[in-house]
């Protein structure tokens, strides 16, 4: 990835290393040009003698100024770029993750993992590859270079205090690193919890969870503040264990200095300059070792962004057969499926031909949004065929087969954005389609009604609607893409029973030559399926028409039953309180507006 990026950027890069050579080679010429002012200022009186050398200095420190003001360009381009393309690359992955991955990461975590490792791996590229090559490595190479032209001895001594600043530096190291691993297991801890906290806010007021939460959100933020304190302090003392041994070092080259000039050896100017270059040669070592401490820290947190990067990819996303119009019909064969050890589906076998109805029905846990999820390609069959037109789903391009395919999953079918766009997504449509198929959904007076109409923005997964409202929208969707196969789990969850059936008819109607793969919970909903396939513990134990089962099946029977009683039930409650009943009649009443 860090590769990729590093090509991505690499005219922008060489740009910004040619200006960093350019600059740290003006800065020592220009302390030796300041040093042949200082020796000539000591023999000369007339200012016109060395006005030449002034203005060539001069020249030097603005064509600095004007280069360093330049690098400003790149360097945010590439600080910036970097970061921002390293979370696209994330969100590429996340369009090509294996579904079960992806299950096993969780959002929280997956963002901060994202963050800190986008964050990082800008560091690494920016804040160290680049430093060294186009800020440590000129100016170290230009100042040894011209300490060398002076004297060969403090060029050697400089050698030295670099190899005790190393290994000083390396002992360090080895503590930060410690800290900060366990740092970044901390962040992802907060970044979970937060995120959880965040987004269920009904769920955690009703349940009193805040206080608990707020109490373990802060335990967790303590120790990061600690742990940021520690950290912060061991930089700090490899800093000003450095300062002191630049101190020593250019005391010592001031008391060689001074000696040599007592003794004839050499010029106050090259004393000045040497310790200019002191400071020159040792800022960068400083620097890298600050860096390199920085970049094993860095990998640390890139190395968790890689590991997510690595996580398996759906392998059929991409490649396999392309997938035509369906045409002939969908079997599962012997299809069995474990979630981790545990066996859920065991040898399921069904067919639904093209243009027909199904239902999938069965208590919850049972194993139906697993089948749809099989069949859809997210989950992956431990054994069996999943055949479509005859072709199994693993020869399948994934994506090629999503063209043909309408699905409306169980929860949050809808995502932060307009009303328009959760239904046209890419298509081209006019307003006037767009809401008859609102109509459709009965959902066109409310989005009327809205000041922003169909450019509503409708909140993070569709939060500013209501459970039902989201339903329909979603529905408005499909209908929209009237593709050949559509898989809804749980449609009418959310509805009343006045607008359920409604939109019940509707959508049956449009779909009546697609193929129609529902899951539902209420029986009396899928009375005119053309197959009702009845799902128990993971196994298939009946299909049939409803009739048929009902004939058949004492499960079914069952199950018929137990949603009788509980209608039944339900209606004398409702007559039994007339507030209900006004409430009830007033939804109705709205929906048919
Ligand atoms: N990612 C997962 N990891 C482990 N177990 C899972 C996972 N997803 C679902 N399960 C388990 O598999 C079983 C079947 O789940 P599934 O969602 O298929 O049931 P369902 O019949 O659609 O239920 P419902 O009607 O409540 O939606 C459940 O017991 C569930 O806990």
């Amino acid at each position: 990835m860090l590769k990729k990026c590093i090509v991505l950027f690499k005219w922008m890069i060489l740009l910004y290393i040619i200006m960093g050579f350019m600059i740290q080679f003006l800065n020592a010429y220009g302390i030796r040009i300041f040093q042949e002012l200082i020796d000539q200022v000591a023999g000369i009186r007339q200012l016109n003698d060395i006005l030449g050398l002034i203005i060539l200095y001069g020249c030097i420190l603005l064509a600095v100024s004007l280069l360093n003001y330049l690098t400003e360009y790149p360097q945010a381009y590439l600080s910036h770029g970097i970061f921002e393309k390293l979370k696209i690359m994330a969100l590429e992955k996340v369009s090509r993750m294996d579904y079960g991955a992806y299950q096993n990461i969780g959002t929280g975590r997956m963002i901060k993992v994202i963050e800190n490792g986008a964050s990082a791996g800008k560091s690494i590229i920016y804040s160290f590859y680049l430093e060294i090559f186009s800020n440590l490595l000129p100016t170290m190479l230009f100042s040894l270079l011209f300490i060398g032209m002076y004297n060969i001895q403090i060029m050697l001594v400089i050698a030295v205090g670099y190899i005790v600043i190393f290994l000083l530096t390396n002992l360090l190291l080895r503590m930060l690193y410690r800290i900060k691993s366990s740092l970044l297991d901390s962040q992802e801890k907060l970044a979970k919890y937060s995120v959880r906290g965040f987004m269920e806010l009904v769920v955690f007021r009703l349940n009193k969870r805040y206080d608990k939460e707020i109490r373990r959100l802060t335990a967790t933020a303590d120790d990061i503040v600690a742990k940021n304190c520690r950290i912060r302090m061991i930089h700090e003392a490899f800093f000003t264990i450095f300062a002191v041994i630049v101190s020593l070092l250019k005391i010592a080259v001031l008391v060689y200095g001074v000696k040599q000039i007592l003794d004839g050896g050499t010029s106050i100017g090259i004393v000045v300059a040497l310790i200019m270059f002191i400071d020159q040669v040792y800022t960068p070592v400083a620097i890298f070792n600050v860096i390199y401490v920085d970049y094993k820290l860095n990998r640390v947190g890139y190395g968790r962004l890689e590991q997510f990067i690595n996580a398996p990819e759906d392998a059929n996303l991409l490649k396999g057969m392309e997938a035509g119009p369906l045409s002939r019909q969908i079997e599962f064969r012997d299809v069995s499926f474990s979630y981790g050890d545990a066996r859920l589906l065991d040898q399921v076998s069904f067919a639904i031909p093209q243009g027909t109805s199904l239902a999938i029905v069965g208590l919850s846990g049972s194993g139906k949004s697993t089948i749809v999820k099989l069949l859809l390609g997210l989950l992956k069959k431990e054994s069996g065929s999943i055949l479509i037109d005859g072709v199994d789903i693993d020869q399948i391009k994934l994506n090629s087969l999503y063209d043909h395919v309408s699905y409306i999953p169980q929860d949050a079918p809808i995502f932060d954005a307009t009303i328009r766009s959760n239904i046209v997504f890419d298509q081209e449509m006019s307003d006037e389609q767009i809401l008859e198929l609102l109509d459709t959904v009965l959902l066109k007076v409310k989005v009327m009604s809205l000041p922003e109409g169909l450019d509503t923005m409708v909140g993070e997964r569709g939060i500013k609607l209501s459970g039902g409202e989201r339903q329909r929208l979603a529905f408005a969707r499909i209908m929209a893409q009237q593709r050949e196969l559509v898989i809804l789990d749980e449609p009418v969850s959310a509805l009343d029973n006045i607008t359920e059936q409604r939109v019940m008819e509707s959508l049956l109607n449009r779909f009546s030559k697609n193929t129609l793969l529902v899951i539902a919970h209420r029986l009396d909903f899928v009375k005119h399926m053309d197959q009702i396939l009845l799902v128990r513990d993971g196994a298939i134990v009946g299909l049939g028409t409803f009739k048929e089962l009902l004939h058949n099946s004492p499960y079914f029977q069952e199950l018929w039953d137990r949603e009788k009683r509980a209608e039944k039930e339900r209606l004398r409650e409702e007559a039994a309180s007339p507030a209900s009943m006004t409430n009830a009649s007033v939804t109705g009443s709205e929906m048919l507006d």
